[in-house]
Formats: C-alpha cells, sequence, structure tokens
C-alpha cells in the first residue's frame, strides 16, 4: 500500500511518556525508547533526540500537555527533525492534533512497526499480510492519513498532514473504498493460505514432525536456523530482519528428520493489527509439535522479552505445545556468569556453535518420545476423530467392531487429542 520509506529517512526525534495511571506495558522507559530508536534505524531513519515525559495522567488532547507540545516543537526546528515519533499508543484524535500542533509528521510505534513490515514483507502472503493490518490501523484514523490516501490515487498531495483535510462526503468514500479493500484482501489470503494447507496436510500424512522456532526479534532465531541446516537466510543485527516463515528440512538423528521453520520475531506493542493479519502465518506455531523459544540471554531485558513472547504464544494458542527454551549468544556472556538452567532448557551460542550438540539430544529427545504407534478404541459417536487421524497422522489399520480400533503413528499433538480412547 502506501511507502512511507522516503519519510522514514528522515532525522526524527523520539517521545515518550511514563505516567502512574497507564498500565506497565503501555510505559515508556529508557529502554523502551532504545528498543525505539532501533525500530527507526530498521526503517532507515535517524534518531536526533528523545525526550522522556514523566505526567501524572496523559493528557486527552495532546497526550503529552501544550507545553511538552511547545518543546518538542523547538526541538524539531534546532535538529531539523522532519517526524516525531511516540513510544506510546497516540488515539486518532490525538494523532491529528499533534500534526497539527508540531507541523511535522507523527506517527507512534504501532503506525512505524507497520511501516516497517510494510517495507520489509517479500512474498506475496506477507505483503497481503501487512496490507490488511495497514488498512486496519487507517481507518480510524483516515482524517490523519489523508495525505497517504491522495498519494496512493496518484495526485501526490505532498504537505503537512492535516493541513488539508478533506470534505466529510470524501472521507465517507474513502471509508467505503477502505472497507472494500479489506474485504479483498481477506479473500485473496484465503486463497494463498488454501495452498499452504494443502502443503502442511501432506507433511502430517509423511510424519515429519515440525519445529518452529519462535522469539523475541533479534534473539537469533535465523542464524539458529542457519547454523542447524545451512538455510543461508540473511540474520542482521535489526529488529524485525525476517517477515517470512522460512522452512529446513534438519535430521536430527539417524532416525528421525523433522521439518525447522524460523518465524517473524515478537517485539512488546506489536500492533495488534499485526498479530491478527500474522497470525495465519504464526498458524506454523499451532500445528508445530515442538517450540523452541530462543531468548537473547545477554540482553539484560531478556526477562521481560521472554514474558512478551510468553503471551503472545499463549495469545496465538500455542501454549500448551512442548517447548524447550533456547538460551541463545552465550558466548556474550562474563565468564562465570551462571546460565539460567532446568529439564527444558538449552543454552547455546547460535554463532559458534556451542550447545548444539545437546540442543539436538533433547530434540531427539522431545520429538522421538511423542511419537508412537498406538491402538485405539473410537466409540462411534467419536468418528470424527478418524477424519482427523487420517488428516494428521498416519492410520495404518481401521476395523469396525464394538467400537472403531484404529492402529496409527502419531506425534504428540494428535495423542494428546485421543488419549482417552488409547489401548492401555
Ligand atoms: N554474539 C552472538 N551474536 C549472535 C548469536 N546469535 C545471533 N547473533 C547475532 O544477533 C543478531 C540477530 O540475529 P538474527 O538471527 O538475525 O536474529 P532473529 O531472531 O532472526 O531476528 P529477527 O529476524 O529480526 O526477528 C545478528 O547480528 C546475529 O549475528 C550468538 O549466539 N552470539
Ligand atoms: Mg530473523
Amino acid at each position: 500500500m502506501q511507502d512511507t520509506t522516503k519519510e522514514i529517512r528522515d532525522k526524527v526525534v523520539l517521545v515518550g511518556l511514563n505516567s502512574p495511571v497507564l498500565k506497565q506495558e503501555e510505559n515508556a522507559d529508557e529502554d523502551t525508547m532504545e528498543e525505539l530508536s532501533a525500530l527507526v534505524e530498521t526503517a532507515g531513519g535517524e534518531t536526533v533526540g528523545i525526550v522522556l515525559q514523566n505526567r501524572p495522567s496523559p493528557d486527552p488532547r495532546t497526550f503529552i500537555g501544550e507545553g511538552k507540545v511547545a518543546e518538542v516543537q523547538l526541538y524539531c526546528e534546532n535538529t531539523g527533525a522532519t517526524m516525531v515519533i511516540f513510544d506510546n499508543d497516540l488515539s486518532p484524535s490525538q494523532m491529528r492534533v499533534l500534526t497539527q500542533l508540531l507541523g511535522v509528521q507523527v506517527l507512534d510505534r504501532c503506525g512505524l512497526i507497520l511501516d516497517i513490515f510494510a517495507q520489509r514483507a517479500q512474498t506475496r502472503e506477507g505483503r497481503l499480510q501487512v496490507e490488511l493490518a495497514q488498512y486496519q490501523y487507517l481507518l480510524p484514523r483516515l482524517t490523519g492519513m489523508w495525505t497517504h490516501l491522495e498519494r496512493q490515487a496518484g495526485t501526490s498531495g505532498k504537505g503537512p498532514i492535516g493541513s488539508k483535510g478533506p470534505g466529510e462526503t470524501q472521507l465517507e468514500t474513502d471509508r467505503r473504498h477502505i472497507h472494500r479493500k479489506i474485504d479483498k484482501l481477506r479473500e485473496d489470503l484465503k486463497d494463498v493460505r488454501r495452498v499452504r494447507g494443502t502443503q502442511r496436510q501432506q507433511r502430517r500424512k509423511n510424519e515429519v514432525p515440525v519445529v518452529a522456532i519462535v522469539g523475541y526479534t533479534n534473539a537469533g532465531k535465523s542464524t539458529l536456523l542457519n547454523h542447524l541446516t545451512g538455510a543461508g537466510i540473511p540474520a542482521n543485527n535489526r529488529l524485525f530482519d525476517t517477515l517470512d516463515t522460512t522452512s529446513r528440512l534438519l535430521r536430527v538423528s539417524d532416525t528421525l528428520d523433522v521439518v525447522v521453520s524460523d518465524t517473524v520475531g515478537f517485539i512488546r506493542k506489536l500492533p495488534h493489527q499485526l498479530v491478527e493479519a500474522f497470525k495465519a502465518t504464526l498458524e506454523e506455531l499451532e500445528y508445530a509439535d515442538l517450540l523452541l523459544h530462543v531468548i537473547d540471554v545477554s540482553n539484560p531485558e531478556w526477562q521481560l522479552q521472554a514474558a512478551v513472547v510468553e503471551n503472545l504464544i499463549r495469545e496465538l494458542g500455542a501454549g500448551e505445545l512442548p517447548r524447550i527454551d533456547v538460551f541463545n549468544k552465550s558466548d556474550r556472556l562474563p565468564v562465570g556468569e551462571i546460565m539460567p538452567h532446568g529439564e527444558d532448557i538449552c543454552a547455546i551460542s547460535a554463532r559458534t556453535g556451542e550447545g548444539i550438540d545437546r540442543l539436538l539430544e533433547m530434540i531427539d529427545q522431545r520429538l522421538d518420545k511423542g511419537t508412537r504407534r498406538v491402538v485405539l478404541h473410537l466409540p462411534y459417536d467419536k468418528g470424527s476423530l478418524l477424519d482427523m487421524l487420517y488428516r494428521e497422522a498416519k492410520v495404518e489399520q481401521v476395523e469396525y467392531g464394538e467400537t472403531i480400533d484404529v492402529t496409527v503413528v502419531c506425534g504428540p499433538r494428535t495423542l494428546g487429542q485421543v488419549q482417552p480412547f488409547m489401548e492401555d
């Protein structure tokens, strides 16, 4: 959709608000501002200043209060900044007011992340997903984003946003247009996904277990996949380097081959439109037999980052899956530092390869434990489970007697669903 790449190369002033009435995850602090600055860099911009404000409560109209707005405006003039990005979420009306008062483009973290995704999406599905998220984000902000629409229509209306608002009728037309666009995008996405669903079913039939690598952005997911499989995926020191899921076959041991998938990284305050839009890509998670949660243990914020990932995993319906916590970048820890340890924890360095052998052993154990040949006695009213087994596992024999007796080879996830009908 809109290409805001040009704008984000600008000099940027970052603004964050800390207030006791905001929830912890909505507040800004030095760490979140640093992360925001890294996001600006990923987007190709340059941070020229950071303003962190403490306030008892956000101002409903200007968020940071008129006095602070004047200060930020002066800051922009002095530094030549052409864009101000807020770490906190702004309401559509706050964004409009601030754009007017500051006289430069105003974005919030969500908007910035959406822009980055728009720049970096490669596959057709990725692009469709980002476009869908952008339109959903755009809808309530329509007046403020007017120039984008104009540009998109090819009339190249440049100039400060909000300086020339469209008439109400024009707005209505735009809204209808966007609703139609959203419907169309959903349809297109459905088509793309149908193909992937078929591929996945094929994999299920062959009983190749799926291992999904998840984790905070920049934790080292792609580096790990590269190390494991020689996948050769770009792995750069910037946020959201990977947007598309890449899968590779990995020989874990003589008897076990798995498919390993790299996935898009998570971040705090991930725009919910993006979570929605990317749910399908992240479907890989739901269908995985094992998750590798990669944690950058050299980051002082790793605990908070891990919690963000945990929450998103749950939100995506993958909270119950078997999981190994992979503590990565152990080479960066000071000698003598104690690593977290436990049964489902593995410390590695994806860069030096340290600990990878043990990780492979753990993967082997976890998956091997799961894949078994079992005999089930399904009551006739549970006949639908048989369909599921045909879809997701390898059915070897079916006999119809008092119950439906099925001999089947299946992985841990499938096994969980048919456990009550298993023969001892
Ligand atoms: N020192 C050290 N650096 C690492 C290690 N693993 C990854 N890195 C570096 O960390 C940066 C990010 O690695 P990626 O593999 O791109 O991280 P990612 O999780 O795929 O990141 P996104 O795709 O952006 O979400 C790169 O500069 C890697 O070289 C490690 O074990 N040790
Ligand atoms: Mg990556």
